[in-house]
């Protein structure tokens, strides 16, 4: 694990030191925009016009928030449209690598080795960290983008014209809920996760612990009396927090120290996550073997042997009673 400075790879942790042992999450630098005509967005540059078979992603099935653009490519009929290669699950001394034998699909594209070099194709003297989800434009050579809650957002409207898909998860009437929700959730659960679980002090643990568990307690409350987070339809919000909910049990509840329930203790949450795990073409989504290895053999601080856990057995496939 580690990040590029002025290019050069160096295998460096986080730093939590600065910050009193809490992990402070860096902001993704990339960030123009795909539209329908290849207008600029709403930040960076134009020029990246919705076209079939001209993007790429670059993922990991292990992160929640990669698993968000696969979702929106499925949910959006993007399949045909954009193209995807898969990380290993392990992230070591490397960061995140193309090796065949470790359960990636290999680069498609450029036949690289490591995450990395794709982001060094992009900029030779890239800094900053090689993260996952990156949306890559084949024709012009660079990273679109590497911020998951931008990418979603292009996919749920800037390919519509192609695919003839006219669902928003993004709907006018609910974006100040959408966003005020998105807000709570990525503070508290989706960064919360691993705010506690990155933490390297005591107090920063249990900071993260008490917003996570708070929160969750609102939420199951609020899926008592609504089907989704803003009402009766579903949105972004809800796909946002699902890629953290599928993970608790497996991975955060133990590996992450979030211990105080398990998902599968909130009646509404634990039926919630099943009903949109069973939303078609969302359980292909889902790869619990990349999921668990990932966070247990590649954080070697927390997890020093790297012996991944056999359970929990859970059945995300039994009827979730959201009707
Ligand atoms: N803001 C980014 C965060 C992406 C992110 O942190 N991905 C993790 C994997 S779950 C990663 O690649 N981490 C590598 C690193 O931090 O060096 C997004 O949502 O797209």
């Amino acid at each position: 694990m580690g990040l590029l400075i002025k290019g050069q790879w160096q295998d460096r942790w986080y730093d939590t030191d600065k910050s009193g042992g809490e992990f402070e999450r860096e902001g993704a630098q990339l960030r123009n925009w795909i539209t329908a005509d290849g207008a600029a967005g709403p930040s960076g540059e134009g020029g990246f016009p919705a076209e079939k078979g001209r993007y790429h992603l670059f993922v990991s099935l292990a992160c929640p928030w990669a698993q968000r653009t696969l979702i929106f490519r499925k949910l959006k009929k993007l399949e045909d449209v954009i193209g995807v290669s898969v990380v290993s699950p392990y992230m070591l001394e490397h960061g995140w690598t193309f090796n065949k034998d470790e359960g990636s699909s290999g680069d498609d594209l450029y036949g690289s080795e490591f995450l990395h070099q794709i982001y060094t194709r992009h900029r030779a003297d890239y800094s900053g960290r090689v993260t996952v989800p990156v949306l890559w434009d084949r024709e012009r050579e660079c990273i679109v983008n590497n911020e998951s809650a931008e990418i979603i957002r292009m996919f749920n409207s800037a390919f519509d014209d192609l695919t003839g898909d006219g669902q928003d998860f993004y709907p006018q009437e609910l974006r100040g809920d959408i966003d005020a929700t998105n807000e709570l959730v990525y503070q508290n659960v989706n960064n919360g996760v691993y705010r506690a679980g990155f933490a390297t002090s005591r107090e920063a643990y249990e900071a993260a612990y008490h917003r996570l568990f708070e929160t969750l307690e609102k939420l199951e409350q609020r899926l008592g009396n609504n089907r989704y987070l803003t009402g009766a339809r579903i949105t972004e919000a809800d796909w946002r927090l699902f890629t953290t909910l599928i993970r608790f049990d497996a991975v955060y509840h133990g590996h992450f120290k979030c211990n105080k329930q398990r998902l599968a203790d909130y009646p509404n949450l634990w039926g919630y996550v099943r009903e949109l795990y069973q939303w078609p073409g969302v359980a292909e989504t889902v790869d619990f073997h990349h999921i668990k290895t990932h966070y247990y053999a590649s954080h070697k601080h927390i997890n020093p042997t790297g012996i991944v856990p056999l359970g929990p057995e859970l059945d995300y496939a039994a009827p979730h009673g959201r009707g």
